[in-house]
């Protein structure tokens, strides 16, 4: 069948397209690197002729037009599913809203809860079979277009193909507006270089996998560097299953370490739902029959987890307390990142024979400004806070101090393991605090 007519009906300028949207509307702009940038900047022009649009996006890998026009957050009202750097300082100016949510749920809200005027994404050009492919980002894609009451797509032809998995593309039939886009660099996510920190770290959690274990990694510098320090170890046939592709799972393919051999599901397949790093791991997604995308009800599903046994997950965090709250997205009422899929990997790789979930931190934390070093064990988290990982579902914490398990540990327990790891600066105070919050044994090492 030949589309060329069809395309030709839909293609317009991104001035035309964004004509659709009318006071009041919820825009949904796509994510990551799947984040519009003509559409962007002809939306932000109109900020004259509008009133009350509230936009809806996540991670932003690049500064955004409506709020360089906006600054006064008079007319375009945006708010993050996940926040970037970028998306941090727009919320330190009062300028971006965090959406809470666990992440698996994202293509749910949108089928069930939310409303969707317009939606306006970055994709591939279009195949032969009238496909427009979602790229880097299939995530929770597909659940936003079908949901949208106008599609509108800006394509790029740096943006590589990925392979489903399902949900990695729409028909033409299914998109309104057509903009062509070039090529536009994609932004790229560069790896930080593990140190001999990070090294001390992946050694403690290197010595817990086994040959044939599928690892998660989550979002951040050291489950990456983590990542690149298991691609160097000794463990063979790994399998992947994620949310976020990273290039740590470049370093493993290189290495010869990732195989799938012995995942139970999607056996011989990397399976992810977002990618963001280098070129070369574009380059790597583009057309790679060894590696499927899929939505992140599937991909950060517990039960699809718990199906692969020896499932290992390895998240960051920003602070953990005595009790075993782990807080991975603020610094109290400063949003720094989002639940993201943390609770989803940390419940499905329990669930999982044999798996196992890490949350590795660095025991401290030095203030950029003051240069100040403050503990990031912490009795309690401090007012504003938020639990990202409930203490009960909590398993492997891992600084460069050690490792400790606190499933099914009592809460004096926890306390006496989780200062363990702490920073040796801090273990006294850590101590006392345990002994007034009444979570400490008279007998323990003191
Ligand atoms: C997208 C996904 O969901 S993938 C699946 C897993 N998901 C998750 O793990 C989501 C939650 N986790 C995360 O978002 C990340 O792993 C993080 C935020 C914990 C770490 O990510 P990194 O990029 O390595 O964080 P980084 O060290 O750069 O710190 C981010 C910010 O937090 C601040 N910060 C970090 N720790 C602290 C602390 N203890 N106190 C105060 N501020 C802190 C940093 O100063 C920085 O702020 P800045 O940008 O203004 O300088
Ligand atoms: C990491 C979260 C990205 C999204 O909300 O799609």
């Amino acid at each position: 069948m030949n589309f060329i007519n069809e395309y030709k009906a839909k293609l317009c300028s991104p001035e035309t397209a964004v004509k659709v949207v009318k006071s009041g509307d919820w825009v949904d702009y796509g994510f990551g690197s799947g984040q519009p940038v003509l559409l962007d900047q002809a939306l932000a022009k109109r900020k004259t002729e509008l009133k009350d649009i509230k936009i809806r996006s996540a991670l932003s890998l690049r500064p955004r037009e409506i709020i360089n026009a906006d600054p006064e957050r008079e007319v375009f009202t945006y708010s993050s599913w996940h926040f970037s750097g970028y998306d941090r300082q727009l919320h330190d100016r009062n300028l971006c809203n965090y959406i809470p949510m666990i992440f698996r749920n994202k293509p749910h809200f949108y089928r069930n809860e939310l409303a969707v005027d317009v939606a306006m994404v970055a994709v591939s050009p279009m195949d032969k079979h009238g496909y427009f492919n979602f790229s880097l980002s299939t995530a929770a894609m597909r659940a936003i277009l079908e949901t949208a009451k106008v599609v509108i797509i800006e394509t790029n032809e740096r943006l590589p193909i990925a392979l489903g998995g399902r949900e990695e593309c729409i028909h033409i039939s299914e998109v309104d507006f057509i903009v062509e886009g070039g090529s536009a660099a994609i932004p790229e996510l560069l790896p930080t270089v593990p140190d001999e920190l990070d090294e001390k770290v992946a050694r403690l959690i290197v010595e817990e996998i086994i040959n044939g274990a599928t690892i998660q990694l989550g979002i951040g510098g050291m489950p990456n560097a983590v990542g690149n320090l298991i691609a160097d170890s000794d463990v063979k046939d790994l399998g992947m299953h994620t949310e976020m592709l990273v290039d740590a799972y470049l370093s493993m393919y290189k290495k010869g370490k990732l195989t799938n051999k012995y995942k139970k599901l999607d056996k011989g397949k990397g399976v992810w739902a977002f990618c963001a790093g280098t070129r070369e791991l574009y380059d790597w997604v583009d057309c790679n029959p060894a590696l499927a995308s899929f939505p992140v009800d599937y991909t950060n599903n517990p039960a699809v987890i718990a199906q692969i046994d020896n499932f290992v997950s390895v998240n960051n965090c920003v602070e953990v307390d005595l009790y075993g709250q782990i807080s991975s997205e603020s610094a109290g009422i400063r949003q720094i990142s989002g639940t993201g899929g943390q609770l989803d990997f940390v419940t499905g790789s329990y669930l999982s024979p044999g798996g196992k979930s890490f949350i590795c931190f660095r025991s401290s934390f030095t203030d950029k400004q003051s240069g100040v070093m403050s503990s990031r064990v912490v009795p309690v988290l401090p007012a504003g806070g938020i639990v990202t990982d409930p203490r009960a579902q909590v398993n492997y914490l891992v600084t460069e101090w050690g490792k400790v398990n606190l499933a099914g540990c009592s809460t004096w327990e926890r306390a006496e393991r989780i200062i363990t790891i702490a920073h040796p600066h801090f273990r006294e105070e850590l101590i006392n605090q345990a002994e007034q919050m009444k979570i400490w044994r008279r007998s323990n090492k003191r």
